[in-house]
């Protein structure tokens, strides 16, 4: 099946008085329609600049120095305001990381969906877009009465819900989620989750999933890809990441969050900081926090080996027994 979303070698710069911060290096991944792509990595290793990136939404100091990013067989680094105006919402729409605060607290929700609608030349009908409004939030589990009601009446939950909603409101074919349950308590976490994979399976889109926690994510997501300082150092099922990831980054992000089903074990975390991007080694970004670095790893870039649809990048990948 043809991609949905082609990312090739895409970096994304921040151009400082100090020089470039590449914060996305050289980034490659591809979502089939109906995938659910996860993309993890501690915060500061570049998840939410491509995620804007990807939708050209990235403002100033960021800066696209290079690769394609094809979507439906269309360039968006080459779109004009007007198609890439379309191309937003339509499709392909985001829900931020604190998406619960984009809904503006003083004005009724269904005057909210009403600008989407209008914005988009669906309709400027106000009872037919609260027919649409009425169907999207039965969609998320909100009874459609409450469009009436503002934002600030709604529980954190529930607001969350509402940009769900809204996000689906012109039916994207991708829906990009940027830690979009962080702030909610484990339990509606979940519940929207599971509300969203339904909804995925009803409306057929696929989802880009962005987050630093791994455990959900393997419970959520087809193939992963992990990040480390602005590169994909793997890229695997969920179920390769879980039982037997190959890179140590993957191995030690799989082991700092608990599982969601099954016995407790005891985290173990991963040594050290996140690295600096202004300051690149000259071999393995990983290396110094490394358990299984040797000198190579401080000397040489590793390469990326591939198995089938997967890769990663290290010179002595883990074997599967390790996982
Ligand atoms: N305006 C800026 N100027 C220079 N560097 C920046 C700027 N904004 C972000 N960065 C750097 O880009 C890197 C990537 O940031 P980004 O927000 O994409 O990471 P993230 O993985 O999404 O983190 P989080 O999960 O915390 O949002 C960070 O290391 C950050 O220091």
């Amino acid at each position: 099946m043809a991609a949905l979303l082609e990312v090739k070698d895409v970096c994304v710069d921040y151009v400082t008085l100090d020089g470039h911060v590449r914060a996305v290096d050289n980034v490659s991944f591809s979502i089939k329609e109906g995938q659910i792509f996860g993309l993890a990595g501690e915060s500061g290793c570049g998840k939410s600049t491509l995620a804007y990136a990807l939708m050209r939404l990235h403002r100033p100091p960021a800066l696209i120095t290079g690769g394609s990013i094809i979507f439906d067989g269309k360039d968006v680094l080459e779109m004009d305001d007007e198609t890439l105006r379309k191309f937003r919402w339509e499709k392909i729409s985001m829900v931020f990381q604190s998406a619960m605060n984009c809904l503006n607290p003083v004005i009724k929700l269904e005057k909210q969906f009403f600008e989407i609608f209008k914005y988009h030349d669906v309709t400027d009908s106000m009872d037919e877009s609260r027919d649409r409004t009425a169907e999207l939030l039965k969609l998320v589990g909100i009874a459609p009465e409450r469009m009436r009601d503002y934002p600030h009446q709604f529980s954190g939950g529930m607001r969350q819900r509402a940009v769900i909603a809204m996000a689906l409101a012109l039916r994207p074919k991708l829906l990009v989620m940027d830690e979009p349950t962080t702030a909610l308590d484990t339990v509606v976490q979940r519940s929207i989750l599971q509300k969203v994979q339904e909804l995925k399976e009803e409306l057929g889109f696929s989802i880009l999933f962005i987050t630093h926690d791994l455990s959900l994510m393997m419970e959520f997501c087809d193939t992963i890809g992990i990040m480390y300082a602005a590169e994909i150092v793997e890229k695997a099922s969920s179920s390769v990441i879980l039982k037997s990831p190959r890179h140590p980054y993957s191995y030690g992000l799989k082991n700092s969050f608990p599982p969601l089903h099954g016995e407790m074990k005891y985290m173990e975390g991963i040594p050290g900081s996140p690295l600096d991007l202004r300051r690149i080694p000259n071999g393995c970004r990983f290396a110094e926090r490394c358990f299984n670095a040797k000198d190579k790893c401080y000397r040489e870039v590793p390469p990326r080996m591939h198995d089938g649809d997967d890769f990663f990048e290290c010179h002595f990948p883990l074997n599967a027994s390790r996982g």
